[in-house]
């Protein structure tokens, strides 16, 4: 058994903004020190290699989530916000909430969508190339834009004040980070409006009668949830939902206008585009890591490394993703690699329930865009957009030629 005192060390600050700006190498780092790695610097750990990543993600009852999935540790610090009863819950709290939405948001219930998004991205994109080729920002006029006409639609919000969903996500997202680094603190100024301004959304009486908010309070009518519950519910959905779709469509279409010649194969095999999308996510991994916290002693890896009971431990997704023990030629985005088994979406009782809404999302603005674009490449250079979790574009000028 190796003890903590001599486990391998970094002193290594993975919310540091040039870290956040380019964490290759800070991973790379990771995954060559060892299974389990002690970070002082927060005094917490660090799991980066693909399989003890996916064995932790595995194995709840060792790795829990409810003391929280950010740096806070529920047990002994107040949560920002009152806890998820998915992310930021364990079995068998966290059951009956997972059902609910797993049955929701299920690549069936998204049937009746799939018409709609496909007919929205053709407007969208028709919109765009009104005047022929066009050079755009794509974070905004494609990243951002899709997900926000159709998502709030889905959910049933009403039509005023989704301003406020992009930076309460933000926010969420830096706040599973320390809570005392400079983005968190920047957010902090106006969390509470966004705050407040979500939580009045997840009322039944501001959520439409058809959508998956009314389709969380009707479960709760039928006992599947109670009705405090329900507002929780669809609240995961408003935090979750909406900046990770935005920066995985983001990581698609940078990877589409820098790797020569994935347009081209795309537009001659529209079937790859599904796959491309997870590609996307396993190559840029939107959510980059979250936090466990161990339940009892673990031993991690298989070199003697145990990690003590009560430790929070950072488990890298974006990490794992680009294991070169695990993946051929990790570092390139390969819209043919068959990317199963990626963790970009987690793995286990947690692994994303709203997945094959991301998909779907990005699939039909794909395809709008593939069937009316012959080119896609970049104008100028990309700006990256800063945040504790999230690896995102903050623009990305492009030139969509017909
Ligand atoms: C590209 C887009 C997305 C990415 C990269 C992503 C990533 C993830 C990851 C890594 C987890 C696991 C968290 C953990 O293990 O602690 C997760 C969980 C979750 N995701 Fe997603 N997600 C995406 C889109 C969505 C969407 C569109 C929704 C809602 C419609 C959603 C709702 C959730 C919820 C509620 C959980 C918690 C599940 C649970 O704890 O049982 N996500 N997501
Ligand atoms: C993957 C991110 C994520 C963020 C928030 C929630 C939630 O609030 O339940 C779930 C997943």
């Amino acid at each position: 058994m190796t003890a903590v005192q001599t486990l391998p060390t970094l002193d290594l600050d993975p919310f540091d903004p040039e870290v956040l700006r380019d964490p290759l190498p800070a991973h790379a780092a990771l995954r060559d020190a060892g299974p389990l790695v002690r970070l002082p610097r927060y005094d917490t750990y660090a799991i980066a290699r693909y399989d003890d990543v996916r064995a932790a993600l595995s194995d709840w009852q060792s790795f829990e989530s409810s003391a929280g999935v950010g740096l806070t540790n529920f047990r002994t610090e107040t949560p920002w916000r009152p806890p998820s009863l998915l992310l930021e819950a364990d079995p068998p709290g966290h059951d009956a909430p997972r059902t609910v939405l797993a049955g929701i948001l299920g690549p069936r219930a998204l049937r009746r969508l799939r018409e709609d998004w496909a007919a929205d991205a053709e407007r969208l994109v028709s919109d765009l190339l009104a005047g022929g080729s066009a050079e755009v920002d794509a974070v905004p006029a494609l990243a951002e834009a899709f997900p926000l006409r159709v998502f709030p639609d889905a959910v049933g919000l009403g039509r005023d004040g989704r301003e406020h969903l992009l930076p309460y996500g933000d926010h969420a997202f830096n706040a599973f980070g320390p809570t005392d680094n400079a983005l968190v603190l920047a957010g902090n100024a106006d969390v509470a409006e966004h705050s407040g301004w979500v939580g009045e959304q997840c009322r039944r009486e501001n959520l439409a009668p058809v959508g998956f908010g009314a389709d969380i309070w009707a479960a709760a009518d039928r006992g599947d949830l109670t009705h405090a519950q329900a507002p929780l519910v669809v609240r995961s959905l408003l935090t979750a939902g909406v900046d990770t779709t935005v920066h995985g469509i983001g990581a698609v279409l940078h990877a589409l206008a820098t790797t020569p010649g994935a347009w081209d194969l795309l537009r001659a095999r529209p079937e790859l585009v599904r796959g491309a999308f997870d590609e996307a996510v396993r190559w840029e991994s939107p959510v980059q890591a979250f936090f466990r916290t161990t339940v009892r002693d673990v031993p991690v890896g298989r070199d003697g490394a145990v990690l003590p009971a009560g430790q929070k431990v950072l488990v890298f997704f974006a990490a794992a993703n680009r294991d070169p023990h695990h993946w051929t030629d990790p570092d390139t985005f390969d819209p043919t690699r068959d990317p199963s088994g990626h963790v970009g979406f987690g793995m286990g009782i947690h692994q994303c329930v709203g997945q094959h809404v991301a998909r779907l999302e990005a699939e039909s603005l794909l395809t709008a865009l593939l069937t009316r674009v012959t080119r896609l490449e970049l104008t100028g250079e990309p700006v990256r957009h800063l945040n504790n979790t999230l690896r995102a574009w903050a623009s990305l000028p492009m030139r969509l030629t017909i």
